[in-house]
């Protein structure tokens, strides 16, 4: 995994004060490592347009135009006039070389946006908004360095923001490029070094990008086995069984031994999913929630209150009964909306989906804070999985996923390695990755998945 910052001010300051290099050799970096990417990655394009602002974001892209110049048809756009200091002297520099300043934008190979970094303070105006509207109608490869112009310190988005193909992004990863709204903008994200290595650079962190490494598979390592060896989740099914019935064969292709389906009713079952009315006997991990609909309160206060590992989803984020529950060791699985009920049923905040979603990381802070021993899986286009004060984004899913069922399939897996043994934390990151790789494994189109393609693709992994 990797580590994600909410600011690097105070890292870039380390460099200087701890470290003896100048700011002028951080940009020298910056600017050298967008030049590599596309000498490397690009060098069949013949124009490039870069395109900057006044501040030192604007500065790479001069110092950019100054090391591409003798390779490609470089065109410089200055959207306004240099400001900071590095951007005067970058000017200079190019101003010596004679390197061609442009008054109007066009359709290039390539477009670098050096509009605005981590320094973006207000939301644009009227002449902003249509530079990167422009530019995002060109049909041009789109480079963003350091950000993508428009999205703010907190990930948000408040009118546009620049639409790139690829953000090279300084020093380290920032909490900013891995909110929900983000992933329209980012494209693939490249992090290079600014004259110290990545792990010199970088401090402490309490949040981590997810890489598939971390995904650890309930492989089987002892011979001396038997299907009891391999737990037994119990799957409560509600109102609409479906839910219930998918999440349990996504659990048994995950490895569980034993997989049931708690209902009352009589349910047509694959041959090797089990039903039961009541709790098993030997139950080792419980799955709740999903499309439970109406329900015998007390009952369900009876299988929340056995010591028994769970995955609580959906529905019973509406009622007030999670909130009896949250001293245990459980895993959460709300989606956006189920969240800011969850928030608002424990007293935390009263929030509308707009002020979660443009906020996700702080509200799944504010509540691990209040319930530390809860795993919460905040779902979305990148999942925030977070226990106390750690968290932990998957960035692997996509709209392949936005589907009714998707989500009984994650909690199926979930329950399937608690049921294993595992830990909620470490079932709820495997989980989640193994979700979400085995929905990029699909590979016919990205809207025909059903949630059975998905239980192939993630027994595939
Ligand atoms: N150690 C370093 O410093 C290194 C920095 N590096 C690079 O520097 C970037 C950070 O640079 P930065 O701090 O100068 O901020 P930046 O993103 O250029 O924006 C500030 C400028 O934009 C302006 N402005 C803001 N909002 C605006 C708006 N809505 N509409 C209009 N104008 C607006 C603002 O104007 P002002 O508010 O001052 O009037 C100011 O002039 C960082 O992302 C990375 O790329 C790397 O080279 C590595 C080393
Ligand atoms: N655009 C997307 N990008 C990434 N993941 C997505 C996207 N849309 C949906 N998902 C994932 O699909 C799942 C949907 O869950 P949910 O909304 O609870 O569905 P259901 O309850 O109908 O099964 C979540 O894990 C979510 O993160
Ligand atoms: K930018």
């Amino acid at each position: 995994m990797q580590k994600i910052f909410d600011e690097v001010t105070s890292l870039d300051k380390r460099c200087y004060e701890e470290f003896f290099l100048t700011e002028d050799i951080l940009m020298e970096h910056a600017s050298n490592s967008i030049a590599l990417y596309i000498n490397q990655n690009l060098f069949d394009k013949k124009s490039i347009l870069i395109v900057c602002g006044s501040g030192n974001n604007g500065a790479d892209g001069i110092a950019l135009a100054r090391l591409l110049s003798s390779k490609f048809e470089v065109n410089l756009y200055l959207a306004n006039e240099p400001k900071s200091y590095m951007a005067q002297q970058q000017f200079k520099r190019v101003k010596a070389l004679n390197i061609k300043i442009i008054d109007e934008i066009f359709e290039a190979d390539i477009i670098v946006d050096c509009l605005f970094g981590t320094g973006l303070n207000k939301p644009l105006d009227e002449k902003f908004i249509n530079l990167i509207n422009t530019l995002n109608s060109y049909n041009s490869f789109k480079i963003a360095c350091d950000i993508p112009s428009g999205i703010n310190s907190l990930g948000q988005v408040n009118t546009i923001a620049f639409e790139s193909d690829i953000t090279i992004t300084m020093g380290a990863l920032k909490t900013s490029l891995f909110s929900d709204v983000s992933k329209d903008y980012v494209g693939e994200i490249i992090v290079v070094n600014l004259g110290v290595q990545r792990d010199i650079y970088e401090i402490e962190a309490n949040k981590f990008l997810l890489d598939e490494s971390d995904m650890k598979l309930p492989f089987r390592n002892k011979k001396n086995s038997h299907k009891g060896s391999y737990g037994h989740l119990n799957v409560v099914a509600g109102c609409k069984k479906g839910a219930g019935i998918i999440a349990a064969k996504a659990a048994f292709g995950f490895g569980t031994g034993l997989v049931s389906v708690v209902c009352h009713e009589n349910l047509d079952l694959p041959y090797h999913i089990m039903q039961t009315h009541f709790i098993s006997e030997n139950c080792s991990a419980i799955a709740i929630g999903m499309g439970l609909g109406k329900y015998e309160t007390d009952e369900i206060r009876k299988i929340l209150n056995k010591p028994i590992p769970k995955i609580i989803d959906a529905d019973l984020f509406h009622d007030k009964l999670i909130c009896e529950v949250l001293d245990q060791e459980i895993v959460l699985t709300p989606h956006p909306k189920e969240f800011i009920s969850l928030l608002k049923l424990c007293e935390i905040a009263d929030v509308s989906i707009e002020e979660l979603q443009n906020n996700r990381f702080l509200y799944v802070e504010k509540f691990c804070k209040k319930y530390p021993n809860v795993v919460v899986v905040l779902k979305g286009a990148n999942v925030i999985i977070a226990q106390n004060e750690k968290q932990y984004v998957n960035s692997f899913g996509s709209a392949v996923l936005s589907k009714g069922g998707s989500g009984d399939v994650l909690s199926g897996l979930i329950g399937s390695l608690l049921a294993q043994g595992y830990k909620p934390l470490e079932s709820a990151i495997t989980a989640s990755l193994a979700h979400t790789l085995g929905a990029k494994n699909y590979k016919k189109n990205n809207y025909s998945l059903i949630p059975s393609d998905l239980v192939e693709e993630i027994r595939k992994l």
